[in-house]
């Protein structure tokens, strides 16, 4: 069953249309936070498991499971007992693990359906093994895996096992991210010629204690935003691309295993997708977490977008986890006078990218059919190219995990 659709865009035509987006952006971002309560919870919610008190923890699960009918969020596990301790009380959680075994204790858990794994990119692999062999099913952060060869093992034990894992690119269940496709696939812009996605923020925010600056965890940007802009294109474009033509990392002398900031381009084949795409389609990704500051100290604007050239025009994306814009411009014929528009698809009130994936994943596990989803391949193919243009820029893959864990017969 389907719960009813509210648009989001308030109805409220008085208002001039700036103060009406300000008015929506603040409601948006008001109720990510401040989800109100489903109205007829069910009597035997999935119930989630955290492995770790990680910082996304709460934007990403807990926030849209308070607004979920038919989940709860049970217990976290931490290393240190008053995160653990804190995290839950804060967050009103009411089982909390700590200690060295925390994560295990978490996964042996018969009271837990689901596992939430946010942890380093590097531990991806291992608790996500741990936990489909517990019997969990994984709702498992972005990149999946440090290496493809993990990711592909991690999917073959979860159909082994017949449990959903699913990689959390929240950005995809967005009905806005959907109606951009929509629209490329359509045609309106002509066939595709070229895809630009960047992610990009000024630097203060990744410390040097961050997970994203350690290797061993599966740090870089390529591995953290790149995976985005690199699935991004991978999903415009309707195919997988056929080379890396060129890649480039930019890294710090104490930090020389680190792409603090990567650029790539990669080539396309000549079909895909729905119209087709031109032969030469290139996609460019731009990633940064530390961009310098203009003149030394002005902080740079955050760069969050895609941007699809095609025959007849092009279509730009921003957003969508609170707010989008899709601005396309095209014309009936090539070289022809080109028309603008904006569109925004926000769906549910105050659902959030988080809210979207958490209600496809609970479809999923009850049986019923996802609004959208997408499979293991998708994950694999993400985690090869990510390899790929490591490859590129010579630091290479980051590194495999080396913790024995139980694997599917055969693999
Ligand atoms: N979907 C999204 O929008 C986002 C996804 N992410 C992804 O989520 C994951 C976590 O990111 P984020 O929440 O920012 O990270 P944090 O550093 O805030 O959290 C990571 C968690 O990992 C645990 N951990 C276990 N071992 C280690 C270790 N050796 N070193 C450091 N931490 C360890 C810690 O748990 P403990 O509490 O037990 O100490 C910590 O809470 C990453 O995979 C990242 O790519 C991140 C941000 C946004
Ligand atoms: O959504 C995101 O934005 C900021 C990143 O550092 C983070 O890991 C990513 O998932």
């Amino acid at each position: 069953m389907k719960r009813p659709t509210r648009e989001c865009a308030p109805p409220n035509s008085h208002r001039h249309p700036i103060m009406t987006s300000l008015y929506g952006f603040v409601k948006r971002l008001y109720l990510a936070f401040n989800p109100p309560a489903p109205e007829a919870p069910t009597e035997s919610p999935l119930r989630f498991g955290i492995l770790g008190a990680a910082g996304i923890a709460p934007a990403a699960l807990i926030y849209p499971v308070k607004n979920h009918p038919d989940a709860v969020v049970k217990a976290v596990a931490a290393r240190d007992q008053g995160r653990a301790d804190a995290f839950a009380k804060k967050h009103g959680i009411p089982k909390a693990y700590s200690g060295p075994g925390a994560y295990q204790k978490l996964l042996n858990d018969p009271e837990i359906d689901v596992v939430y794994n946010p942890l380093p990119n590097g531990l991806h692999y291992e608790w996500t093994m741990k936990a489909l062999a517990a019997g969990k099913h994984v709702l498992l952060e972005k990149p999946s895996a440090n290496t493809a060869e993990e990711t592909r093992k991690m999917f073959a034990f979860a159909q082994e096992k017949r449990l959903v894992l699913l990689e959390a690119f929240h950005y995809r269940f967005h009905p806005a991210t959907r109606r951009l496709k929509e629209i490329v696939d359509s045609g309106e812009i002509g066939t595709l010629t070229k895809i630009e996605a960047s992610l990009a923020i000024p630097s203060g925010f990744v410390k040097d204690g961050d997970i994203r600056m350690v290797y061993d965890l599966g740090g870089g940007v390529m591995m953290d935003m790149g995976c985005y802009t690199l699935s991004m294109s991978r999903y415009l474009s309707g195919a997988e691309p056929t080379k890396v033509i060129s890649a480039k990392a930019d890294t710090l002398p104490k930090f020389p295993q680190i792409d603090i900031g990567c650029t790539a381009t990669l080539a396309f084949p000549a079909v895909g997708g729905s119209t087709g795409l031109a032969e030469g389609l290139t996609a460019s990704l731009d990633v940064h977490f530390r961009l310098p500051p203009g003149f030394g100290f002005v902080p740079q604007w955050p760069k969050v977008y895609a941007r699809v050239t095609g025959t007849r025009g092009s279509a730009e994306f921003v957003g969508p986890w609170i707010y989008h814009q899709i601005t396309v411009e095209s014309s009936e014929e090539e070289g022809g006078p080109l028309r603008k528009r904006t569109e925004q698809r926000y769906g549910n009130l105050g659902w959030t990218t988080y809210r979207y994936q958490l209600e496809a994943l609970i479809d999923k596990l009850r049986g019923r059919d996802p609004e959208h989803w997408f499979d293991a391949q998708d994950s694999i193919a993400n985690m090869e190219w990510i390899e790929a243009i490591y490859k590129e820029t010579g630091l290479g893959s980051r590194p495999p995990s080396t913790a024995e864990v139980p694997q599917a017969t055969g693999t």
